[in-house]
């Protein structure tokens, strides 16, 4: 059985289209760079960390598979995650602005005893984003929960004035190297393409009935 360990609803309609089924684990990682952590190094631990506390919420499935993504932009190895508020969301757009910028995307699929990663790389040029267009994208919510501020799937597809890697890598979820993993562990999706994400989110177990919290 193979899981998405996401709250992205942009990582799951991404990994649908390669025609497979799959469960949705509710995981929450904290996301912190480390001092003197590679932008590489970074996405790569935390989506391997992502895969891991999923795995951890399915221990008692058999076969389970966990697939877990980190997508990070990177500007002058600074990086960018998603903002905090529309004033942090503002400063990223400006810094972008004019300018190229790269987006990594790390994925990690593990089993009990097998891990696999992959890393997509992108890079994109944004055109020059005066005060004006940024006020108007702030006033939408495509900046809110994105890296980097943005969306490339929305309306900032009208920022991008060149791109060299993988949409949908930058989107969140690279389906070329998605697919190349699920392979090794002899994962394939459907020929027609209709995968499913099972909403049916798994949620972490239930405290235990001898917590002082449940006594009468
Ligand atoms: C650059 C860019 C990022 N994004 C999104 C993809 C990710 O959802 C998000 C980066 O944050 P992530 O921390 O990678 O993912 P997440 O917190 O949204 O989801 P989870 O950890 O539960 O899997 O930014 C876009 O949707 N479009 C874009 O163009």
């Amino acid at each position: 059985m193979l899981y998405l360990a996401s709250k992205s609803p942009r990582r799951s309609e991404l990994l649908a289209r390669l025609g497979l089924d799959f469960g949705l684990l509710d995981i929450d990682i904290p996301e912190h760079r480390g001092p003197g952590e590679a932008p590489e190094d970074y996405v790569r631990r935390v989506a391997r960390e992502k895969a891991g506390a999923g795995l951890l919420r399915v221990v008692a499935v058999a076969n389970a598979v966990v697939l877990g993504g980190d997508t990070e932009v990177v500007l002058d190895d600074e990086v960018f995650g998603k903002p905090r508020d529309a004033a942090d969301a503002a400063a990223m757009l400006r810094r972008l602005s004019g300018r190229s910028h790269r987006v990594l995307s790390a994925l990690s699929l593990v089993s009990a005893g097998r891990e696999a990663q992959s890393l997509s790389l992108s890079e994109v040029t944004f055109a020059t984003l005066d005060e004006d267009d940024i006020a108007a994208y702030l006033a939408g919510d495509e900046w809110q929960g994105r890296a980097g501020a943005y969306s490339i799937q929305g309306r900032a597809q009208a920022f991008v004035a060149h791109l060299s890697g993988s949409y949908s890598g930058v989107m969140g979820l690279p389906l070329y190297e998605t697919a190349q993993l699920l392979r090794q562990f002899g994962i394939k999706g459907r020929v027609d393409g209709q995968g499913v994400g099972r909403r049916d989110v798994v949620q972490p177990p239930a405290p235990s009935s001898q917590s002082p919290a449940h006594s009468p």
